[in-house]
């Protein structure tokens, strides 16, 4: 269709989510938040992206990347919203969320961006590799996490918006701690990861 000037309407910007964590695993919070994100800002797509080195993580193991990737597919697979890339896990060095967001400007040009994150999360992108350039690249959404208060001090005007999720607390690390413990992880993850897990022994105390 064209107005009165003859010229044809720019066609809106496809809406793309950004999920980027360690998901090691991957657990149902992440992906509440993703589903209520997608939902209250009329997303047309959630693409997570698995860290390739998480260097604020570099004080722990971390799982290998092709594991945590494998268990990202598996949790994703049966939405048709939602999708999964290599980027960070294929570019070698630390992974920045600013070489994330580059890379997947590059690849849908025609796409606005949402970077999805915790409010912990959230709370620390001051410290991140050039969080001014960030805000340029995506609009940030901070959900709710038990444990962790939102607060938009310090974030650029317009930058960021905050929302609250169902509040579930999930965290990797519980569920690494119970895998470890030999205590259930049942329908705190999705159950093909639960099956992930056992198969390839992730999260087994280390053998003496
Ligand atoms: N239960 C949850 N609710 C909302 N957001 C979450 C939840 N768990 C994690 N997130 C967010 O998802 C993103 C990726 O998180 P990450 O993979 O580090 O999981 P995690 O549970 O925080 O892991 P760990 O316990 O190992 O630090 C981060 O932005 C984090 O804040
Ligand atoms: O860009 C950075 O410097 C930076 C520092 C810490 C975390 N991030 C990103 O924040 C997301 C959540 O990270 P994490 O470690 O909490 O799973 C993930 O996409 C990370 O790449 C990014």
């Amino acid at each position: 269709m064209r107005d009165q000037a003859g010229t044809a309407p720019a066609a809106a910007k496809r809406r793309l989510g950004v999920m980027g964590g360690t998901f090691d695993p991957i657990h149902h919070g992440h992906l509440v938040a993703a589903s209520e994100v997608a939902s209250a800002f009329h997303l047309d797509e959630v693409v997570f992206v698995p860290t390739g080195q998480p260097w604020q993580k570099s004080d722990r193991r971390v799982s290998a990347a092709e594991d945590r990737y494998l268990m990202t597919v598996i949790a994703t697979a049966e939405n048709p919203q939602f999708s999964v890339s290599r980027i960070d896990i294929d570019r070698e060095g630390p992974t920045f969320t600013v070489d994330t967001l580059r890379d997947l400007h590059a690849l849908h040009p025609d796409a606005e961006l949402f970077f999805i994150t915790g409010a912990d999360a959230l709370a620390q992108i001051l410290s991140w590799r050039d969080p001014e350039e960030l805000f340029e690249l995506a609009h940030f959404i901070g959900c709710t996490r038990p444990g962790h208060t939102l607060s938009d001090t310090g974030l650029p005007v317009g930058g960021a918006s905050l929302i609250e999720v169902p509040a579930l607390a999930i965290s990797s690390t519980d569920c690494r701690m119970r895998v470890a413990k030999g205590e259930p992880i049942w329908y705190l993850v999705p159950d093909g990861v639960v099956r992930y897990i056992h198969k390839r022994a992730l999260y087994a105390p280390a053998q003496p």
